[in-house]
């Protein structure tokens, strides 16, 4: 059977990537490569839609852009100057042809092509409301509402109705649409997910992150703003905001791990980002030892911080196929078991004897930190300390990050005492809530009104969460989010 993440069950995965292009022949070709500059944002799937002045063209699949979207054929079977796609990382609705970005319909007013990266957490009860209204759903994901919202909006432009539709809907959404009037943009008031504009030639290019501006050789523009909508229409660009300000809350761990180090966050660069914190955590938590050493890929930026400001040398103590693809032919137990080793491995030479300090980003259910402390003490580790580049991840994400159930995260089960037992590590430490802040230009984490979104390390959840609290939905939301593998 054929699975998506063998090894990798219940991890953090990371949460769609978005890229539209307007005014470019070349759109479709230009998407595929944003989207695989954001490959690390969604593996299970990507799509690509394209307008041509007429008609809608759509090709959507399982697995990567790489395999799906880079045969002529495929693109040429996507024309016009229109293109958008997506990355998926499910969160809501299972990962099934169906659910695969961008959706479309055709409403009144045309086609609708939606590509959407976030969680909108009062999905299913509007989902209930318009089932009884008469909406026929084609999908289980939480973007088909938005589609539904639109088209049932009782506004007369297709613009107020797409406001109608965004003041409905509550959670995190950056999404790029594309109709026959233009393309539109948008980010959700509190702008939880990113979502930055480009120029390339005359084209206005939307993506979740810069990365892909660079891959393609656009120019940063600037980021939409939260809250903010922006529609281009024959090739003028204007912005509308029609939500009341609100202090936007942007999600912390984009800096922390879902972003590419090589991407602009905020203004940020999100590589500094990383070594800041791993220089706070070495102010916050300093251990004797010899050697600092990165949990490969994402601890990597945070580990060269934490040695800088310690004095301790940084050195490859662990390396990193690049071969361990995420689609995998499903093994047997035991084999499977064995497949994690197929990921890291030890620098046996420069380990052995040697008192060392580990740095990752995060630990989510702790298997990493698991393996790796072991294959740390089975390369002759003298000491292992265990330095982690964010606060104990303790609660889940409802906005658009797939994140265990509470119960798995090990921070939620354990206290600090229980997680180093947990991990075999002499010592564990993670980065204050401050400390994070701190490296992100902040004084502290302000009680009142936080600059970012923390919920999975506070609980301080900055929208209502009207599915969670209730029952009927929570059921009906497990049953969506079942899964295939
Ligand atoms: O506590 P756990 O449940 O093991 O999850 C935490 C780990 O998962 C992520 O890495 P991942 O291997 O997914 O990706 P990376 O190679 O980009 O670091 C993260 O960087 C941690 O290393
Ligand atoms: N991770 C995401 O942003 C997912 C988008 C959308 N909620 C889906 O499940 O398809
Ligand atoms: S809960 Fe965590 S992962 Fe989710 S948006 Fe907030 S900070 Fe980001
Ligand atoms: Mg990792």
């Amino acid at each position: 059977m054929l699975t998506t993440h063998p090894f990798e069950d219940d991890k953090l995965r990371e949460e769609c990537g978005v890229f539209g292009v307007s005014g470019s022949d070349s759109a479709a070709a230009l998407v595929a490569l944003g989207l695989h500059a954001l490959q690390h944002r969604g593996q299970e799937a990507a799509g690509i839609s394209s307008f041509d002045g007429h008609h809608f063209h759509t090709h959507r699949a399982m697995g990567h852009v790489a395999g799906n979207f880079d045969r002529d054929d495929v693109i040429r079977a996507l024309p016009g100057d229109c293109a958008v796609g997506h990355v998926r990382y499910s969160t809501t609705g299972e990962t099934a042809l169906r659910n695969v970005q961008p959706l479309y319909a055709e409403l009144a007013s045309g086609g609708f092509a939606v590509a959407h990266n976030g969680n909108i957490s009062n999905a299913m009860k509007l989902r209930r409301e318009l089932i009884r209204r008469g909406s026929i759903f084609q999908s289980t994901s939480d973007t088909e509402t938005i589609i539904h919202l639109v088209a049932t909006s009782n506004y007369r432009t297709l613009l107020d109705r797409f406001i109608d539709a965004l003041k409905q809907i509550e959670g995190a959404y950056s999404l790029v649409v594309m109709t026959p009037e233009g393309m539109i943009a948008c980010r959700d008031p509190l702008g939880i997910r990113p979502l930055v504009m480009g120029k390339l030639d005359g084209a206005v290019i939307f993506a979740s992150e810069t990365v892909a501006l660079d891959v393609c050789g656009a120019t940063f523009e600037r980021q939409v703003e939260p809250g903010e909508l922006v529609i281009v229409q024959n090739g003028e660009i204007r912005s509308v905001r029609p939500f009341a300000p609100m202090a936007p809350r942007p999600c912390i761990f984009e800096w922390v791990y879902f972003s590419r180090p090589d991407s602009i966050a905020g203004d940020q660069s999100v590589y500094t980002v990383r070594k800041e914190i791993g220089a706070q955590l070495a102010i916050e938590t300093p251990v004797e030892a010899d050697l600092v050493i990165p949990v490969p890929d994402s601890g990597v930026p945070a580990a060269i911080g934490y040695a800088q400001q310690s004095g301790i040398p940084f050195e490859l103590g662990i390396i990193r196929s690049h071969y361990v693809g995420r689609t995998f032919i499903q093994p047997g137990d035991k084999v499977r078991h064995l497949g994690v080793k197929l990921k890291h491995n030890a620098n046996r030479a420069l380990i052995k004897g040697k008192r060392i300090i580990l740095v990752d980003d995060s630990i989510v259910r702790g298997t990493t930190s698991l393996k790796i402390v072991q294959m740390m003490r089975d390369a002759g580790a003298a000491e292992v300390h265990m330095r982690i580049a964010s606060p104990p991840t303790r609660h889940s994400c409802f906005y658009g990050v797939d994140t265990p159930e509470r119960a798995k995260l090990l921070a939620a089960k354990l206290d600090l005492g229980g997680m180093t037992d947990f991990i075999h590590a002499d010592s564990l430490s993670f980065v204050s809530i401050d400390g994070l802040y701190k490296a992100l230009g902040e004084a502290k984490r302000a009680d009142i009104r936080p600059k970012y979104c923390d919920a999975c390390f506070t609980g301080d959840y900055p929208t209502t969460l009207t599915d969670q609290d209730d029952s009927v939905a929570v059921d009906q939301f497990a049953m969506l989010a079942e899964r295939v593998n």
